[in-house]
């Protein structure tokens, strides 16, 4: 009986999840690039040696990446049409997200702000939008098609565009038309803290670090934290889809960097603040950082710290210089911040004293030789150049640049499907465990976490990295700490003995019910059925059978809810972003 009810729930949970995030590698899992292979092919003398020796040899031998290797193209208008040509082609088979694609980058290429290239490519995405039945999108696109340049002799074809979509709208084709359910957080909040749970408190636990403890219960269901992303990164394959500030996907409705033809953002608040923060540092030289960097986003994520922390010191080198070099790694607690009335640079100053393990792995000298690199092409462009004159500011950068290259791989939670990097103060506290106690869903910089198990008082509050109990074999969960998570797991499911009288007594604990499960499935089947009911339904089970934990049977059923929790998630972005869309054009 057992068995058939796990094939029924395993064929069940087959069915249902269809984007599963399978984030079994973490962190440290780019490839090692063929610069890196040959770098430390000659310099086997230098192994260990400081990173400014790394930096001397790569100026002096290379990996020289310039013009010739990876060029940063001027925006083009003749590129910009044959781009959309093939954009066009693509929309005439019906590959919508691939057709959008190429209109972004042709949106890219568009030779500025008055190029009608530019105005035929929001266009063109309007058109795919249509059909697509985003019809909030395509106004969107229309409006910036008008703003710019389209041409008058296609007028005519955008306005009639226009006038259906607002007839589609009216008549009730809206895709935002039926509102989902919402993750919000559905506990008492802390007064300094509106984004997190009150009576949640970061400890130092031996072993563990930096932990996140419950100083109060939580009851399965409990939303306890929605935090947002103190910073963001894409990989180079993403440039023409997803927002270089947030990350966002933004339906890939983006707008483009006026400058340069390598970035885009969702929209001209991320632009101002991208521009700000990041991209004035970058522009005209990303085509080499992402040659670097490959198909990684967590490489990207040391400078930009740098360069964030830049900004939010007021520009002022001496002033950040003094900070960090007082307060370097002397123990960073985020909980201490009062996020009700926002102080960046506060958060900034949190996470620059943030201690960690030191890593004698291969990954230092990784991190070493990525971090000379990456400053041998930063000091290149005007502004960075102009910023560190003497030798004690030119070092400052490459330590900073190692440093938080260093702590990224220590803070980042875990690699997502699209491989986007993102640093959170609060959730980077967060432990893993292979039985978690929350899901933690993660969409384009925004993060959720949600009880899948009570939490008592004192519990830590863990997340899974990665490795599941109820999904891998101990020898698979140990080879991703060997290979990608580098640490030893200290969590009970890794407890061997623990482990072993956890079996012994789930074995005694009695199944759960195989027509319930045929019930619920019924339910979930049912497209007439919403959203919120089934979340309701599916934690009312969660709960009803909670007797059988740790059960294979009941631990598929948590992993459903994860699942669900997730595609509950995306839902709701989605759902945001059309009603944004909606604003704009109202
Ligand atoms: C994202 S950080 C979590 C916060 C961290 N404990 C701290 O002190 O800042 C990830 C690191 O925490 C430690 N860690 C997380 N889960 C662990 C576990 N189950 N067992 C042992 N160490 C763990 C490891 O050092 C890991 O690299």
């Amino acid at each position: 009986m057992e068995m058939i009810a796990d094939m029924v729930l395993a064929c069940y949970v087959a069915a249902h999840i269809e984007a599963v995030v399978e984030a079994v590698t973490v962190a440290h899992s780019e490839p090692i690039d063929q610069y890196a292979w040959e770098f430390f092919r000659r310099t086997k003398h230098m192994r260990f040696a400081d990173v400014a020796d790394y930096r001397s040899y790569v100026i002096k031998h290379g990996p020289f990446v310039n013009d010739s290797v990876a060029p940063d193209p001027a925006k083009n208008d003749r590129k910009a049409a044959e781009v959309r040509q093939v954009g066009n082609r693509l929309y005439l088979e019906k590959q919508y997200i691939a057709a959008l694609v190429k209109y972004n980058e042709s949106i890219c290429w568009a030779d500025g702000p008055d190029s009608e290239q530019l105005g035929i490519g929001y266009a063109n995405r309007s058109a795919v939008f249509y059909d697509l039945g985003e019809y909030e999108y395509s106004l969107v696109n229309i409006d910036l098609a008008k703003k710019h340049n389209y041409p008058q002799r296609l007028m005519p074809k955008l306005l009639s565009r226009e006038a259906n979509c607002k007839d589609k709208i009216a008549g009730g084709h809206s895709r935002r038309a039926k509102p989902c359910h919402k993750l919000d957080i559905n506990v008492e909040t802390d007064a300094k803290r509106p984004f997190c749970a009150a009576g949640i408190a970061q400890k130092v636990i031996p072993g563990y670090g930096r932990s996140m403890v419950a100083e109060r219960s939580f009851n399965i269901g409990d939303v306890i934290l929605s935090e947002k992303a103190m910073l963001s990164a894409i990989p180079p394959e993403l440039k023409f889809k997803n927002c270089n500030y947030c990350s966002a996907e933004n339906f890939n409705s983006l707008i483009p960097c006026p400058k340069c033809v390598s970035v885009m953002y969702c929209d001209q608040e991320c632009l101002e603040k991208g521009f700000q923060y990041i991209h004035r540092f970058e522009c005209g030289i990303c085509e080499k950082l992402n040659h670097v960097t490959q198909g990684t986003s967590r490489l990207n994520m040391g400078p930009r710290a740098f360069f964030y922390g830049f900004n939010l010191f007021g520009d002022n080198l001496n002033a950040m210089m003094s900070f960090c070099k007082r307060n370097g790694r002397t123990g960073g607690d985020p909980f201490t911040i009062d996020y009700s009335n926002r102080d960046p640079l506060e958060e900034f100053k949190i996470f620059h004293k943030i201690q960690f393990p030191a890593d004698d792995s291969e990954y230092e000298e990784l991190n070493q030789f990525y971090a000379a690199v990456l400053y041998s092409i930063y000091i290149k462009h005007p502004l960075v150049r102009s910023m560190f004159r003497t030798k004690t500011q030119k070092d400052f950068f490459l330590r900073s640049i190692l440093d938080y290259t260093r702590i990224m791989g220590f803070l980042l939670l875990g690699v997502n499907e699209l491989n986007t990097s993102h640093l959170y103060s609060l959730a980077s506290v967060c432990n893993h465990s292979c039985d978690p106690n929350t899901a933690f869903v993660e969409h384009f910089g925004v993060l959720k976490l949600i009880v899948i198990r009570p939490i008592s008082i004192d519990d830590q509050i863990v997340v899974s990295y990665g490795p599941l109990v109820w999904k891998h074999s101990a020898a698979e969960r140990q080879s991703s700490f060997d290979d990608t998570l580098k640490f030893d797991c200290l969590c009970d499911a890794c407890d061997v003995g623990k482990m072993q009288r956890m079996k012994a007594a789930a074995s005694k604990l009695p199944a759960v019910p195989l027509h319930h499960i045929f019930s619920l499935m019924k339910i979930f089947e049912d497209s007439a059925v919403s959203d919120t009911k089934k979340m309701t339904m599916l934690q009312q089970f969660i709960k009803r059978y909670a007797y059988a934990y740790p059960r294979k049977d009941y631990s598929l059923l948590l992993d459903t809810y994860r699942d669900f929790l997730l595609r509950t998630f995306v839902k709701e972005v989605l759902d945001r972003l059309r009603a944004t869309a909606a604003e704009q054009v109202a």
